[in-house]
């Protein structure tokens, strides 16, 4: 089996990064979606990208976000790819794809079998597809710590890169692992003590369990 790739979302300071770097995690989300307790401004991002530079990938969120959003993050942080986690077509990621010249994520939420078969839609337009907890109208898209059911994609086959978020934590990375085989496993809440706080504790927890499957 091939390792499992790892990605701590959410990072807003440089003990989390140090953390997330230290465990092995393969990449470090930076939320550039204000509502959430984890949103950082490109100037905020601009130390973390420095100090992550070549050492972890540099993921930015966005959620249906403008392109001098995203135009500016990507300057100031040094983005390695772009996660879109809004309702964003695949259109609209092709052509940030084009424009920016990045590898896309694409975020889908996921309740039943009819989201998972979203992600045929998304196979030319992205490179990686990341199936997240659907949340409640009027919450944040993500970053919720809830979870969907994992079996759904106990079979799931796909041409491109994928992975699996929603409420995983060190506690139960392994079993979210061993239904879904999932290549790549995304945490955020799950490492925190507080929303928007990271606990350096979880994320070597964290990446420990997880590393520990794949
Ligand atoms: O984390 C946020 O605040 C956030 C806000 C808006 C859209 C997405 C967001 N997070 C996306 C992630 O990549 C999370 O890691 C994923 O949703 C899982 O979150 P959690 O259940 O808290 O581990």
């Amino acid at each position: 089996m091939a390792t499992t790739r790892i990605k701590i979302c959410g990072i807003n300071a440089a003990n989390a990064l140090e953390a997330a770097i230290g465990a092995h995690a393969d990449f470090a989300g930076f939320v550039f979606y204000p509502p959430s307790p984890r949103a950082l401004t490109p100037r905020e991002a601009a130390p973390l990208g420095e100090r992550a530079q070549g050492r972890i990938k540099r993921v930015g969120l966005f959620v249906d976000a403008e392109d001098d959003l995203i135009a500016e993050a990507v300057a100031a942080a040094g983005l390695d790819a772009l996660q879109l986690h809004g309702t964003e077509a695949p259109g609209r990621a092709a052509a940030l794809k084009a424009r920016f010249d990045l590898p896309v994520w694409k975020a889908l939420p996921v309740a039943s079998s009819d989201d998972i078969e979203r992600a045929k839609l998304y196979r030319e337009a992205a490179d990686l597809i990341l199936f997240d907890a659907k949340t409640p109208k009027g919450t944040l898209p993500g970053g919720m710590g809830l979870r969907f059911d994992w079996t759904l994609l106990a079979s799931y086959r796909s041409p491109i890169a994928w992975g699996v978020a929603g409420g995983i934590g060190p506690d139960n990375v392994a079993e979210a692992l061993a239904i879904t085989s999932a290549p790549l496993v995304d945490v955020s809440s799950g490492v925190e003590s507080e929303p928007g706080v990271k606990d350096v504790d979880k994320i070597a927890a964290f990446c420990k369990a997880a590393r520990n499957v794949g």
